[in-house]
């Protein structure tokens, strides 16, 4: 299941081969491929699958002890002059002066870039409208993750990375950071986003890569991973004591069906038009009014669990 990012032939933002990283005894990274193209990358992975560790290599901040990593065509870390002021990085917390202004550290950053974003309109959209004044070390977790959030894309770099940026944020400016990034996406800027929230990836992602035990394991448009991932389910209800065994006869040999309670049916399998065709067609033959039925297609959440076999949050 592993495909190239959904710009084909664009060159990509991000190329890592063979990459390996280890902590002491620990392989957090191990011998990992991955290629980011434009547009918004998410990684996701369990906890502790690696995925800070990969962004960190990206970004120039750790070494691998092996394999190749690339950003924008450049060694992060034998290049990192020439690539840094090409990339936008959301720091931690620990990364900022406590005594400084939100708005003034962004005025002052935006004026190292050639192009940067309206500064005011960025305050704006992320909400720190109220706070533009207030130190650093006052703004809350929430503002302070926000302000990081700014600080990354002011100098609109060509590339940026984000762990985690939406994580504590309440939903409003979950949505409020989404619909910057999708801006910035327009605009040209492509993102490599770690989050543990499948509906970021869902909704943001041009391009998903799961990460488990330091290997991507799965890579596409969220649309590819639930189609190839996982097998669809149909449901319907009916009259109780439906004769399954002579559904199954009727339908291909990898499927099941099951009564789950009474008059409530389940078809799983590969659950194409001409499977429901042959399930009505049954129902029509045996006198049954299939009420509520519905096609559920697997969600990126469902194949993650497959592929991982792990909850999101650990
Ligand atoms: N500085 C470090 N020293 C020792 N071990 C580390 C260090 N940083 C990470 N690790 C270990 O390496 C593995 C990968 O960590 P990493 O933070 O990259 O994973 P992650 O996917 O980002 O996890 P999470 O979702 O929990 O943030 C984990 O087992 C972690 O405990």
């Amino acid at each position: 299941m592993h495909s190239e990012p959904a710009a084909v032939g664009a060159a990509p933002v991000v190329r890592l081969r063979g990459v390996v990283k280890r902590y002491g005894a620990k392989t957090a990274v191990d011998r990992l491929d991955l290629t980011a193209g434009p547009g918004i990358t998410a990684v996701l992975g369990p906890n502790g699958a690696g995925k800070s560790t990969t962004v960190e290599i990206c970004e120039g901040y750790r070494r691998p002890e092996a394999g190749t990593a690339e950003v924008l065509g450049l060694d992060p870390v034998r290049e990192a002059a020439a690539l840094r002021p090409r990339i936008g990085v959301m720091l931690q917390s620990g990364g900022v002066y406590s005594g400084a202004r939100a708005e003034e550290m962004l005025r002052h950053l935006a004026k190292l870039h050639a192009h940067p974003l309206d500064v005011s309109a960025l305050i704006e959209r992320l909400g720190l409208g109220s706070c533009g004044r207030t130190p650093y070390r006052r703004l809350s977790g929430g503002q302070q993750q926000r302000l990081a959030l700014a600080l990354a894309v002011v100098g609109r770099p060509e590339l940026v990375f984000l762990d985690e940026p939406t994580a504590g944020l309440d939903p409003q400016a979950r949505r409020a950071t989404w619909e910057l990034l999708r801006e910035l996406r327009a605009d040209g800027v492509s993102a490599l986003l770690t989050t543990h929230f499948m509906d970021e990836a869902e909704e943001l992602a041009d391009d998903v890569a799961i990460i488990d035990a330091g290997r991507v394991i799965a890579q596409g448009t969220p649309e590819e991973l639930c189609r190839g991932g996982a097998e669809n389910t149909l449901r319907f209800t009916g009259r109780p004591g439906l004769d399954l065994h002579s559904l199954l006869k009727a339908l291909p040999a990898d499927s099941a069906a099951a009564e789950l309670s009474p008059g409530s049916y389940r078809v799983s399998g590969k659950v194409d038009p001409q499977l429901l065709a042959t399930v009505t067609s049954w129902c029509a033959q045996h006198g049954v009014m299939p009420d509520r039925l519905s096609v559920e297609r697997h969600s990126l959440e469902d194949v993650f669990l497959e592929l991982t076999g792990k909850e999101l949050r650990g």
